[in-house]
C-alpha cells in the first residue's frame, strides 16, 4: 500500500484515502483537494477560474478610478459591504475548524483588494476632491467662471455655441462643454448643479461629487478551498463557513490551532454547522444587499460614467464558476444544502451583476442619445441662471 502511495505521488498521481481512489497528485499537494474522475476536475477547474476572476475583478476598477481621479461612478456603500462580507468571510476560516489554507489565503487576497479600492475611493472622493475644491476655490477661478455667465450683449444668449459666433472659447466654452457632458445621462439635473464650476481634470469629479458619497457596496471574493477528503470544493472562500469539511488535512489545523474562537468552537463541539450556517446566511444577505446601492447610484445619476463594467463580467464569471464547481463536485442533497447560503448569494449575485451590466448598456450607448435633451434642459436651465 505505502509502495503503491508512494508510486503514485511520483507519477504525479496521489491517492484519495476516503474514496479510496487514484487523484490528481498536485492539486492533492497543494490544495488538498481529491480529484477522483473528471467531474471532479472540471469542478477543480472552474474553481481556480472564479479564483482568478476574483483576483482581477476590482483592477478595471481601480484603473478608472486612478484614470479619472475619481471614484464617482463606484457606489461606496457597494464596496462597504464588500468589506462587511469579507470579514464575515475572514471570520469563517479563522473560526471554522473546517477552513483550508487557500481559502485563508484566498479570504485575505480578496479583502485586501476590496479595501484598496475603499481607501482609493475615500481618497478619490473626500481628500483629493478637497484639495481639488481648496485650489479651485481662489478668488481668480471665481471671476473667471462668473464673467461667461454676464450676458454681454442684448441678444446674446448665454450660451456658446461651438463653432459659432466667434467668441473667445475660453473658459466659458469649457463650462458649457464639460457640464453638458456631465449632465448627459441626467434628465433633470440638479438646478445648482450646472452652475458648478468644473475646475479641472476628469469632467465630472466635481460635479458627481454628491452622488457618490451616498452609496456603498460589499462584494464577496471567492475562496478555494479544497478539503482533502471533501468532495465539495471551496473556492471563493464562501467554504470558509460551510459546515461539511469535517475532515481538514491537519496543516491546516495547525495553522489555525493557536486561534481561540476555533479552539472554542471544537470544545463545545459546534465543529461547524451552526455557526458556519448562520454566517454563511449573513454573508449571503450582505453581498446580495450590497448591489443594491450601486444599482440605485446608476439610477439616480442616470448615468454609469466613472464606472467599469468588466468589475461586474469579472464578479459574474467568478460566481457562475463557483456554482458550477459546487454542482459539478456534488449533488448531494446534504451537500447542497450545506452550500445553500453561497449558492443562493453566487445566483443572486450573478442576476444583480447581469441587471448591472444591462444598466451600463442603457446608460452608456441608449441613454445617450437622448442627452440632446439634456442638453436643451441645461441650456435652458443655463439661460435661467443668466437672468438671475
Ligand atoms: N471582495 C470581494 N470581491 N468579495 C467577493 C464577493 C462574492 C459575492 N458572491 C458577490 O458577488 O458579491
Amino acid at each position: 500500500m505505502n509502495v503503491l502511495m508512494l508510486l503514485r505521488q511520483k507519477n504525479s498521481i496521489a491517492y484519495c484515502v476516503k474514496e479510496n481512489k487514484a487523484c490528481v497528485g498536485w492539486v492533492n499537494r497543494y490544495f488538498k483537494d481529491c480529484l477522483c474522475n473528471l467531474s471532479d476536475e472540471f469542478s477543480f477547474a472552474f474553481g481556480l477560474v472564479s479564483l482568478v476572476c476574483w483576483a482581477v475583478a476590482e483592477i478595471p476598477q481601480i484603473i478608472t478610478n486612478f484614470r479619472t481621479k475619481s471614484s464617482h461612478g463606484v457606489s461606496l456603500l457597494f464596496l462597504l459591504g464588500w468589506v462587511v462580507g469579507d470579514i464575515f468571510n475572514l471570520a469563517g476560516c479563522l473560526l471554522e475548524p473546517a477552513t483550508l489554507p487557500t481559502q485563508l489565503y484566498t479570504a485575505v487576497l480578496y479583502t485586501t483588494t476590496t479595501i484598496i479600492l475603499v481607501l482609493q475611493v475615500l481618497y478619490y472622493d473626500y481628500f483629493y476632491r478637497c484639495w481639488k475644491r481648496r485650489d479651485d476655490d481662489s478668488s481668480q477661478e471665481v471671476e473667471e467662471v462668473k464673467k461667461p455667465l454676464r450676458p454681454q450683449k442684448p441678444t446674446d444668449s448665454g450660451i456658446p455655441i461651438p463653432g459659432g459666433t466667434g467668441r473667445s472659447p475660453s473658459r466659458r466654452m469649457d463650462f458649457y462643454f464639460m457640464s453638458a457632458r456631465s449632465l448627459a445621462g441626467s434628465s433633470t439635473p440638479p438646478f445648482r448643479s450646472i452652475l458648478r464650476p468644473i475646475a479641472s481634470g476628469p469632467s465630472a469629479v466635481g460635479l458627481n461629487h454628491d452622488y457618490s458619497s451616498d452609496d456603498d457596496t460589499v462584494d464577496t471574493p471567492l475562496n478555494i478551498s479544497v478539503s482533502q477528503p471533501k468532495p465539495i470544493p471551496r473556492f471563493a472562500g464562501y467554504g470558509a463557513f460551510l459546515a461539511t469539511s469535517s475532515g481538514m488535512p491537519h496543516q491546516t489545523k495547525a495553522l489555525i490551532v493557536g486561534f481561540g474562537g476555533r479552539k472554542l468552537l471544537q470544545e463545545h463541539g459546534t465543529e461547524h454547522s451552526a455557526l458556519g450556517q448562520c454566517l454563511g446566511w449573513m454573508m449571503a444577505a450582505v453581498y446580495m444587499g450590497g448591489r443594491l446601492p450601486q444599482i440605485w447610484l446608476n439610477i439616480k445619476r442616470g448615468s454609469v460614467e466613472g464606472l467599469n463594467p468588466f468589475m461586474f463580467v469579472f464578479a459574474l464569471i467568478a460566481n457562475v464558476t463557483y456554482v458550477g464547481s459546487i454542482l459539478l463536485r456534488s449533488t448531494e442533497r446534504t451537500k447542497i444544502k450545506a452550500n445553500m447560503p453561497w449558492l443562493l448569494d453566487a445566483v443572486v449575485c450573478v442576476v444583480l451583476d447581469l441587471f448591472i451590466i444591462l444598466q451600463y448598456v442603457y446608460y452608456k450607448y441608449f441613454r445617450k442619445n437622448s442627452s440632446t435633451f439634456n442638453g436643451r434642459e441645461y441650456e435652458g436651465a443655463y439661460e435661467q441662471a443668466n437672468k438671475n
